[in-house]
Formats: C-alpha cells, structure tokens, sequence
C-alpha cells in the first residue's frame, strides 16, 4: 500500500468518528463523504449535506476538521460542502429503512416504550416534567424522542432550548435533536467509556407554525397531524418516546390511543385534593381506550422556604388520593412516582431551556425530578422479567 493509500484509509476511519447531528449516524455510513483524499499533508473532503442550507453545517464542517486532523501526516484540511441530490436523497431515506406510510411505534416488534405524559387540568406541568422526564432518560445513556403533541400550548421546544428548525427531506422530517449538557457528557463518559450517550430528539407543532400564531384545527387535522409526526418524522431507534399530551380528555387523547395503542400514561397532578376529581378522569378514560397507567407525578408539592420550612401552597395529599381511586377505579396498582415541589430553579430552568435535573440536579424540584425518571426506568426494567436490549 502507498503512503497515499495508507493515509486516505486513516483519513476515513478517522471521518468514522464524525456522527451527523441529527441523523445520529457516522456520516461515512449515510453518504455524505463525497470523497477524502490526502496530498502532501492536506486533506480534503467533500462532504455532501442533505438539503441547502442545513443549518448544522458549521457544526459538521468543523467535526469533520477536528476528526481529519487527528491523523498523523495531515496538517491541513479543506472541507468542501456540497448538497445531495434528490437520487442521493432518496438512497439515504431507503439505507434509513425510513418509510413514511408506517408508524413504527404501533408495530408489535418495536422495542420503543411509549409514555403519553396526561393531566386532567391545564398548567399543572406536565410539559416541565415530559422536558425533565426526557432529560434523566437522556442522562441514563437512552435514546429518548418527544413529540409536543399540546396544540394550543406547545412550549416543548423552550423547555429544552430548541431553537432549530426540523430539515425536510421531501416528505421526511428530521427532528432536531438535543444533545447531553457538557457536564452529563463528560459523566457519562467516564462511567461509561465504550457507550453512545443518550440524545432527545424532538418535534412539536411548534415547529410548524409561523411566530406565536394560534392553532386552531379541529379534530382530524389534529389526528392528521400526530399521525404524521409519528410516521412522516424519522426518529431512528428510540428507547423511550414521550408524548406530550394537551391536558384533558379531548380528541388528542384519544387519537393518541388510536395510533399507539401500547403506549402507557403517566399522569400529573397537583397534591390539591380539589385537582384529583379532574385527574381521575384524564386516569379513567384509560378504560375507554384500554391502556395502561403507568403512575402519578404530583407537582407543586410543599416547597422548600429558605429557613428549611415548608409551604403547601397547593395543599397536600391528592397524588395518594388519586392513586387509590385510580387502583379501585382500574383494577391495579397506579403508584405514585413521586411528588415534585414547587421550586423557582424548576420554573428557571425552564425559561432557560435547560430542564431543572441539569441546570439544578441537586435542587429539591432537580432531585425529585430524578426520583421519578428513576421509578419510571425501574417498571421498564420490571417488564415481564424478560431481557430488554437497553443498558440501564
Ligand atoms: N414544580 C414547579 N415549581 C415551580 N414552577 C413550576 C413547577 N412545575 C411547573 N411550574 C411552572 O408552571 C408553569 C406551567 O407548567 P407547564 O407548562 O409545565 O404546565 P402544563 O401542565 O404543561 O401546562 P399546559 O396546560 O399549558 O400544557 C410553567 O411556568 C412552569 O415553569
């Protein structure tokens, strides 16, 4: 092998390394190294991007500058972007096994666990803890997916500090996904050298309309809609996919339990006892739709003064009421997860765009965040006692 050989090859294994943002793949599996070659200490490598004006072109350019120049002989990389082609695109949607007319979610080999964050009323937080829920998942090495199905509410993508948009290839939408804070990579990495770290991949209705505009769609297009991010979205293999539902028990509710019919509820409240009424309902309609409650998440619990008293602002005790009515209601156990008090590094975390069990882990809404995440990975691992192909 000539010396060119040689290095062309170590130029490649070295752009091996350089995993495309959102297609979450080595970028030498998905076609998009045109070329690399090596003369005279300079690389260069064409790098065909999906569409014009992907907007994780600096990113990868620079990945792929980095990845080059770890190779003894290169001292000097020109990166050259071009685009695919609609053939190349359409070869990269068929290597992706991606097919926009299934729902892979409701096929009975899929090995995603679907949980559909529910409330019987509005404001409670059920996005702050679908954001958190999927935050703790991503922190446990998972490949978590969230659709913001909250139509008049979105407010998935701020939770998490999304800013960018999906990329469209033709028909099929790439979500934008949100990697590991530095600190939780860097955790990550060291108790777990040889592993992939977990990642939140994205897509709300919010993606889709112009500025702060008001949805106003009636039920089959909010049929349509669901439907198509569960089957137009690639979301590649995932873990966990959580739902984030609008509250109540409205024509999403139910379409959802349509389209996934496997997928299980995990439903918030508040500890006032007034609240459970309208979250026995949200539980209840479980019964119409034959799936399963997995647990409750009580928020706005007691919240912790700073001379270490406590306040119960919203009362207390309903997430046990609720769980016992739940259990006469259904038949079975509904546990309560865990009660999340009301915390200011919860709501600022929140407008930040960083969930509170990264911004503030060990804050008291960061901690009980966690606790929850946790029971909800411990029924997973419960499951039928049978081995399941995640690592946690
Ligand atoms: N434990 C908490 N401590 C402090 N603030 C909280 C807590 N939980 C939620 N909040 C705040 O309450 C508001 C409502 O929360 P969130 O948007 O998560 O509720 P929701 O149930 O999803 O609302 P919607 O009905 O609009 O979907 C937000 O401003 C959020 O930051």
């Amino acid at each position: 092998m000539s010396d060119h050989e040689s290095l062309d090859t170590a130029l490649m294994r070295a752009l091996d390394t350089v995993i495309d943002p959102e297609l979450r793949k080595p970028i030498t599996e998905v076609g998009m190294v045109d070329s690399a070659t090596v003369s005279e200490g300079v690389a260069t490598v064409a790098v065909l991007l999906t569409i014009e004006g992907c907007p994780l072109k600096n990113t990868i350019e620079q990945d792929v500058r980095e990845a080059a120049l770890t190779v003894d002989g290169i001292e000097q990389v020109d990166v050259r972007i071009g685009y695919m082609s609609p053939e190349q695109r359409s070869e990269l949607k068929k290597l992706l096994g991606h097919s926009s007319r299934a729902n892979p979610f409701a096929s009975p080999d899929s090995l995603t666990k679907v949980y559909a964050v529910v409330s019987g009323k509005g404001g409670v937080g059920k996005s702050s803890a679908t954001a958190n829920l999927a935050a703790a998942m991503a922190s446990a090495g998972l490949k978590v997916g969230v659709v913001d199905a909250d139509v008049h509410g979105f407010s998935i993508p701020g939770l998490l500090g999304i800013t960018q948009p999906p990329t469209k290839l033709e028909e099929m939408i790439l979500p934008p996904v949100v990697p590991l804070p530095e600190a939780q990579r860097q955790a990550w990495e060291k108790g777990h050298p040889h592993q992939d770290p977990g990642f939140i991949k994205v897509i709300s209705i919010g993606m889709f309309v112009e500025g702060n505009q008001p949805i106003a769609w009636r039920g089959p297009m909010l049929h349509r809609a669901l439907e198509q991010f569960l089957t137009d979205v690639y979301f590649g293999d995932l873990d966990v996919l959580l739902l984030d539902l609008p509250p109540g028990t409205g024509d999403i509710a139910i379409s959802m339990a349509q389209l996934l019919p496997g997928a299980q509820l995990l439903l918030v409240s508040t500890p006032q006892v007034a609240a459970v009424d309208v979250a026995e309902r949200a539980g209840t309609l479980s019964l119409q739709t034959e799936q399963k409650v997995a647990g409750i998440i009580e928020n706005m619990s007691a919240m912790v003064m700073p001379d270490g008293s406590t306040m119960e602002v919203f009362g207390s005790g309903g997430g046990e009421v609720l769980s016992q009515r739940l259990r006469d209601a259904l038949g079975y156990e509904v546990p309560l997860l865990g009660s999340v008090p009301l915390d200011v590094s919860l709501r600022s975390g929140g407008d930040a765009g960083v969930p509170v069990v990264w911004s503030a882990p060990d804050s008291p809404a960061g901690s009980a965040m966690q606790a929850v995440a946790d029971r909800v990975l411990e029924q997973k691992r419960d499951l039928a006692g049978k081995a399941l192909p995640l690592n946690f």
